[in-house]
Order: structure tokens, then C-alpha cells, then sequence
């Protein structure tokens, strides 16, 4: 059977979120997404893309020889064939990431991905979308991440975090500062102010490289 996914673009990187921030990490971007964020940093992923088989895509991973690989997008969980994708990943004994927006279920997401879900604050335009049944599957292995563009979003962070109890339901609460729209001193004096158990994190690919710059 020939599966196929729309890629738009396969690169090795330093991982620059999440707990495994710093390490080298694949990372395969899907094309499309059905939200629009306000503050997108990858909105090229919405529309630019090819067709590309499952195998040639594992054996284009292969050939990049990291053992640590990130699904992205665009939002993954669209394709559907991206679940057999992460599933023959593991089996080739990858350790695989998965970064997806929140409103699609990550059910039938193989066991042994580590899921990475964002929850959508109000300034992103999209916090209505949000599937919250996902937070009812967390497991210690998966993350979740507020991307928080005003003090706003950092209360509507706090207010799922303590509701949710997601300190104690999933391995890291990531509280991330939206790109040029609030300083990363902001969001760090509000963390300490509140004693949330939850890390700041800043998109360190943004700093080692141009904050613009594609393919890292
Ligand atoms: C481009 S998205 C792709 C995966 C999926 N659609 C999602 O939103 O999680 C990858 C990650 O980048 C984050 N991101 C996108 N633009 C950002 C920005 N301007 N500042 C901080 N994080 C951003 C998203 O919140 C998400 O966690
Ligand atoms: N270096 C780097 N790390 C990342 N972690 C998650 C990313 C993403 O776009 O999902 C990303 C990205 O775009 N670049
Ligand atoms: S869900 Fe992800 S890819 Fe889609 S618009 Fe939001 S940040 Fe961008
Ligand atoms: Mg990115």
C-alpha cells in the first residue's frame, strides 16, 4: 500500500521547544492548518507542499541519521497517514515528537509519541477551538504549551493550568512568550509573581538564527 503525505519541508535542527529543547531533532512539517492564529510563525506550511510517499519520507529521515524527530506543521493531526508515519518511526526506534494545535483529538496518536499540545489563549484568536477531552488523555510523557501574547492570555493560562490540574496530569507546562508580543521578562516576572509549577520557554531557534529565517 502506497500512503502519502503533503510535506513542506523534512530538515534537521536544533530542537528549540519543549522539554527537549537544545537537542538535535528531524523535524517533518505537514502543510495545512485550519486555524489561523494571529501570531503564526509558519504560515508558509499553509498552503506550500508536495506529495511524498511514506517510505520516501522515513527513508529521507533515515538519511538526516538523528534519532530525535519532531512531526509539525501546519497542523499534523489533519493527514491522517500521519498516523501510520509516527507508528513506523517508533518501530525504527526514533524517539518521536508530536507539536499539534489542541483542536484535533489525540486519541489514536501512537503510544509512545511524546504529544506536545498547545492550548490556544484568547490572543491567538482560536482558544474557542480548543478539544478539551485532549487534556483528559495526558499522560506523563506528553507536554502542554500556552503561547501567551498579553497578560491576558497568562491569565486564562493560570486559569486552565490550576482547573485542569495539568502540573500533576502531564510530564511539562510550557508558558511561551508570542514572538515580539510580550518580552520574555514580562512573562517571567508574571511566572515567579503567580509560583505557577510551570517553565518559561523561549523559541531558542529564534536566537541562534535569524528570527525570520525558514528551515530551523
Ligand atoms: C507552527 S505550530 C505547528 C503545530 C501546530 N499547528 C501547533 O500550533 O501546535 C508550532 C508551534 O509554534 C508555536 N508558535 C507559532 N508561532 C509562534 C509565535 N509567534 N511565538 C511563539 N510560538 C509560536 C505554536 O504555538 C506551536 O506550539
Ligand atoms: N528549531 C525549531 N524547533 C521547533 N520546535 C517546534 C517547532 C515547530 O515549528 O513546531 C520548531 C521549529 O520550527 N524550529
Ligand atoms: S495551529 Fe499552529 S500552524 Fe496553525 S495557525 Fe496556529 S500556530 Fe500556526
Ligand atoms: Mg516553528
Amino acid at each position: 500500500m502506497s500512503l502519502a503525505l503533503t510535506i513542506t519541508e523534512i530538515y534537521a535542527s536544533i530542537q528549540g521547544e519543549s522539554s527537549f529543547a537544545g537537542q538535535p531533532c528531524t523535524f517533518v512539517r505537514l502543510t495545512a492548518c485550519d486555524l489561523r492564529c494571529t501570531w503564526c510563525d509558519t504560515v508558509y506550511a499553509f498552503t506550500e507542499g508536495r506529495k511524498q510517499l511514506l517510505d520516501d519520507i522515513l527513508a529521507e529521515v533515515r538519511q538526516l541519521g538523528v534519532p530525535l524527530v519532531e512531526i509539525t506543521g501546519g497542523e499534523p493531526l489533519l493527514q491522517k497517514n500521519v498516523l501510520p508515519l509516527m507508528q513506523r518511526l517508533l518501530d525504527e526506534a526514533h524517539t518521536v515528537l508530536l507539536e499539534t494545535g489542541g483542536h484535533v483529538s489525540i486519541a489514536d496518536v501512537p503510544v509512545g509519541v511524546h504529544r506536545i499540545v498547545d492550548v490556544k489563549c484568547p490572543g491567538s484568536g482560536e482558544s474557542g477551538r480548543m478539544h478539551w477531552a485532549n487534556l483528559d488523555l495526558l499522560t506523563p510523557r506528553d507536554e502542554v504549551k500556552f503561547v501567551i501574547a498579553d497578560r491576558d492570555d497568562f491569565e486564562y493560562a493560570r486559569e486552565v493550568t490550576a482547573t485542569h490540574d495539568l502540573a500533576h496530569r502531564c510530564g511539562a507546562v510550557h508558558f511561551s512568550p508570542a514572538w515580539n508580543r510580550v518580552a520574555p521578562a514580562d512573562l517571567a516576572a508574571w511566572i515567579l509573581e503567580s509560583r505557577l509549577p510551570v517553565r518559561l520557554q523561549l523559541q531558542q531557534h529564534k536566537y541562534i538564527w535569524e528570527p525570520a529565517a525558514r528551515r530551523v
